[in-house]
């Protein structure tokens, strides 16, 4: 990785830092571990699959190492361009990470899309380390098994077994990590939790407030952008943001009866942006309706992804 600000800040004493690569299956519950290991809301959780689009990077600082999760999209079988830039870019971010998790949700077990994880990992280099996640919907016993045949498939370094969810084992999994990365200053500033722009952060609240409302609604081709960010003289923030969809039945959806649903998304992603810049916001939406804008070069490099060809 080599696009890390010089402005970081050195601690006492040796200090160690490097970046972690999280492999899983879409759901396997790798945004909430990542949010749950940098003790904010970094990164987008929903309840559904695919959802992490961008790479986003959480950083944790324990003990005195920076550890800079970088948190890939879903890896699974690509259907459209844009899928297949996805899962380019996310084991291209897993060759550069100095450890990669490998996250399997431990109730789904070991098949489709974490089986076949695994079998590509067998030509990855790095340090491997298996966590097995959602441990509190699973018997002892389960997990045992499961630890067994991933480690026959993989040479795993460690097997850690958490719940991202109510943070069981996560703390021993941050004093490993702190103590496998190499000595070396930090990257970033020690107050920076994710150096995903604000008004990325900002479209990433309100695509999740819209999916979060029109889960079962809407498709996944719908996208926020943030197009407009004015810092006022009283000292509040006025944003404007677009939700693209690629049908107009689909901004009906969004916009609902009398604008009600538009509305409640608005208020809720308002509320949220303005708790994390402590500053009063007016939130502006706009739905527009884009066919195929999955097919748009410019799109995959506005999300930091390769276009595939
Ligand atoms: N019970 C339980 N549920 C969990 C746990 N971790 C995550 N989940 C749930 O699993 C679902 C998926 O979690 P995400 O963090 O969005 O999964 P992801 O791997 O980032 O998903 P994609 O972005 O689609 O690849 C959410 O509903 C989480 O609340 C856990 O430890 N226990």
């Amino acid at each position: 990785m080599t696009d890390a600000p010089e402005t970081a800040t050195p601690a006492t004493g040796a200090t160690r830092s490097g970046f972690v690569a999280l492999l899983g299956a879409p759901n396997a519950g790798k945004s909430t571990l990542v949010n749950r290991l940098v003790g904010a809301k970094v990164s987008i959780v929903t309840h559904k699959v695919q959802t992490t689009r961008a790479i986003v990077r959480g950083i944790a600082t324990h003990d005195n190492a920076q550890i800079v999760f970088i948190d890939t999209p879903g890896i699974f079988k690509p259907k459209r361009r844009l899928d297949t830039a996805m899962v380019t870019t996310a084991w291209g971010g897993a060759r550069d990470a100095d450890v990669i998790l490998v996250l399997i949700d431990a109730e789904r077990g070991i098949k489709g899309d974490a089986a076949a994880i695994l079998e590509r990992l067998k030509d990855v280099r790095q340090p491997k380390v298996l966590i097995l996640n959602k441990v509190d919907r699973v018997d002892p016993e389960k997990l045992l098994k499961l630890t067994a045949t991933a480690n026959e498939a993989v040479e795993f370094e460690r097997t850690f077994m958490v719940s991202a969810l109510t943070g069981s084992g996560c703390k021993d999994l941050l004093d490993f990590l702190a103590k496998r990365l190499p000595e070396g200053p930090w990257y970033y500033p020690e107050d920076q939790i994710s150096d995903l722009p604000m008004r990325q952060l900002a479209a990433e609240i309100t695509r999740e407030k819209l999916y979060l409302r029109l889960h079962q609604e809407l498709p996944y081709s719908s996208h926020v952008e943030t197009e407009k960010w004015e810092e006022l003289p009283n000292g509040s923030v006025r944003i404007e943001q677009v939700i693209f969809v690629e049908r107009d039945s689909q901004k009906k959806i969004v916009l609902g009866h009398k604008g009600e649903t538009i509305r409640a998304i608005g208020q809720a992603s308002r509320m949220e942006i303005a708790g994390i810049l402590e500053q009063k916001v007016h939130l502006f939406l706009f739905v527009k309706v884009r066919e195929n804008w999955g097919d748009d070069p410019e799109r995959y490099r506005e999300m930091g992804l390769d276009f595939p060809h």
